[in-house]
């Protein structure tokens, strides 16, 4: 879903009641808000989730996705769509970049000192975050946001609501008479917080910072306190991580008192092309597949995951069949070894990768954000794959070497759907595996593959509940020959040459008539 380095779209969308912002509406009749993509505008959590409503949310969700889809996947395969729900709540394992504001007098004076808001396209203002009102954050995220809120952080006065330049003291939470010191530290430059966890309860809690500066610096060039050029080593490096320390250890109390069982917390601070991690600048996630493999994955800090584990765990589980499927299909009609090698575009830090890679003798994959290509080199080996060859470079600019031998495609592209490049060279593949997060783009790059194309499978991930997004995925095989629908247009040129035929048939039946009573 996320362009390389790009704005992280894996953000929870608008939520919306299904009656009152229908799927296709929003498909049909809202203009593009993110370039090309005619997609809903990722926005706001606001106070619209209503949790016992999710089946019905979902059905009609499923409803609109199968009406935006007739007469581009064939009816029979709309009625077997395989539809995976999420749980209801606590299924979203990131958060942010969420915006870091200093709260009102009021709300000071109740012990908040810091609020997390989120810009709301619809209603184009900031909204504050109440986890504990939202209920679909990981319940690592939700604590910590909670936390963070109450805890003795100061953040800049211009953060403030208009006019509130009222100075006020953070007091340690120790020493209730003391200002605190590390919570001066974590909120200066403080810009925005970003929340990532893992199904075991490991977090990441993502610091932003403006510090002017580092706008005017140019790259390599150290700050005057940057003696030996290293931020961890400068006065401000070695002050901000024993101040991430102190939240660390506030967090895992926290998490520890709520009964996260388990929990494993990182911070990491994030300045212009400076960042500093307290111990790691990752998650490690972890989970069992049907076919009984645990598999683990790196995470890195600010790249593309899917933010639904439990509905990315079925992604993986319905990828694995139909991978089988592909091969059976492929190796029924061109001989025993055809649909052996995968080629797989866009395979970020390899998610779907790992969980392939048994299944097919070869694999070939592409991603272009090099710290995601180097992850999944990473998640190969920690899961020791040894037929699997990453290739970092823009999908449309692979060469032949890459393809060749390579029958069976995977494709799982950010929103916009599929470059020209790539839709071109995805028709050379007869067994084409598609997971897309906009249906709309799906759709369109399905219709583009042409008549020559069918669906044969579809499944449905509702991988942002209580919003009219999901996450579909197909597999798509060449029709054989005989099964190609001729086209009107097609059926010209034969005519026309049946008739060419005929006329030059009867023109030499003619003349060797003549020939004969010239006789
Ligand atoms: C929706 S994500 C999928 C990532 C991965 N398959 C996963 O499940 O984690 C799309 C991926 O495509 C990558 N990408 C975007 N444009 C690309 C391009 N032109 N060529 C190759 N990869 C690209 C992004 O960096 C991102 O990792």
């Amino acid at each position: 879903m996320a362009e390389p380095d790009g704005p992280d779209e894996s953000e929870p969308p608008s939520p919306v009641s299904p009656d009152r912002d229908p799927l296709l509406d929003v498909l049909r009749t809202k203009p593009a808000r993110s370039g090309r993509t005619g997609q809903r505008p990722f926005g706001s959590l606001g106070d619209q989730i209503e949790v016992e409503k999710y089946d019905e949310q979902l059905a009609a969700k499923v409803a609109d996705l199968k009406e935006l889809f007739k007469g581009t996947i064939s009816r029979d395969v709309l009625d077997k769509t395989r539809v995976f729900p999420s749980p209801a709540r606590e299924f979203r394992h990131r958060a942010g970049p969420l915006a870091v504001r200093r709260p009102c007098a009021e709300r000071q004076s109740e012990g908040i000192s810091l609020e997390l808001s989120m810009w709301d396209p619809v209603a184009k203002e900031h909204s504050l975050i109440h986890p504990t009102e939202v209920p679909i954050f990981s319940r690592p995220i939700s604590v910590a946001m909670e936390v963070l809120r109450t805890l003795p952080i100061r953040v800049d006065p211009e953060l403030g609501e208009g006019g509130d330049e009222q100075e006020w003291t953070c007091l340690d939470l120790a020493d209730a008479s003391k200002p605190t010191a590390w919570g001066r530290v974590i909120g200066h430059g403080l810009r925005s917080a970003q929340f990532h966890s893992t199904l075991s309860n490991e977090l990441m809690v993502c610091l932003a910072y403006h510090d002017a500066r580092l706008q005017n610096l140019k790259r390599g060039q150290p700050l005057p306190e940057e003696d030996d050029a290293a931020f961890e080593n400068s006065t401000q490096g070695k002050r901000w991580m024993a101040a991430a320390r102190e939240l660390r250890s506030f967090l895992l109390q926290a998490m520890e008192a709520a009964g996260v069982q388990g929990a494993k917390v990182d911070v990491v601070g994030r300045w212009k092309r400076r960042r500093l991690a307290v111990e790691r600048d990752f998650v490690q996630e972890a989970f069992k597949l049907e076919d009984g493999r645990t598999l683990v994955y790196k995470q890195p800090e600010g790249q593309f995951s899917n933010p639904n584990l439990p509905c990315e765990v079925n992604c993986l589980n319905w990828l694995c069949l139909q991978a089988k499927e592909a091969r059976k299909d492929a190796s029924a009609s061109r001989g025993r070894r055809a649909g052996s090698q995968l080629l797989e575009l866009h395979c970020g830090g390899g998610n779907n990768t790992v969980a392939l890679a048994p299944y097919f003798e070869s694999v070939q994959a592409v991603e272009i954000n090099r710290t995601l290509a180097q992850a999944a080199e990473d998640n190969l080996k920690s899961n020791s794959i040894t037929n699997t060859t990453i290739k970092r470079a823009a999908s449309d600019k692979i060469d032949a070497s890459i393809t060749a031998g390579c029958d069976v495609i995977l494709v799982d592209p950010p929103r916009a759907g599929l470059d020209a490049g790539t839709r071109q060279s995805v028709t050379q593949f007869d067994q084409i595996l598609y997971i897309s997060c906009n249906p709309l783009a799906l759709k369109g790059d399905i219709n583009h593959l042409g008549e020559g194309f069918e669906v044969v499978a579809l499944a449905i991930f509702d991988m942002f509940p209580y919003t009219t997004h999901a996450e579909c995925a197909v597999r798509i095989r060449r029709r054989r020959k005989a099964q190609v629908p001729r086209s009107p247009g097609r059926r010209k040129p034969l005519l026309f040459l049946l008739l060419v035929i005929g006329a030059v048939v009867m023109f030499l039946r003619r003349g060797g008539r003549l020939r004969c009573l010239a006789a």
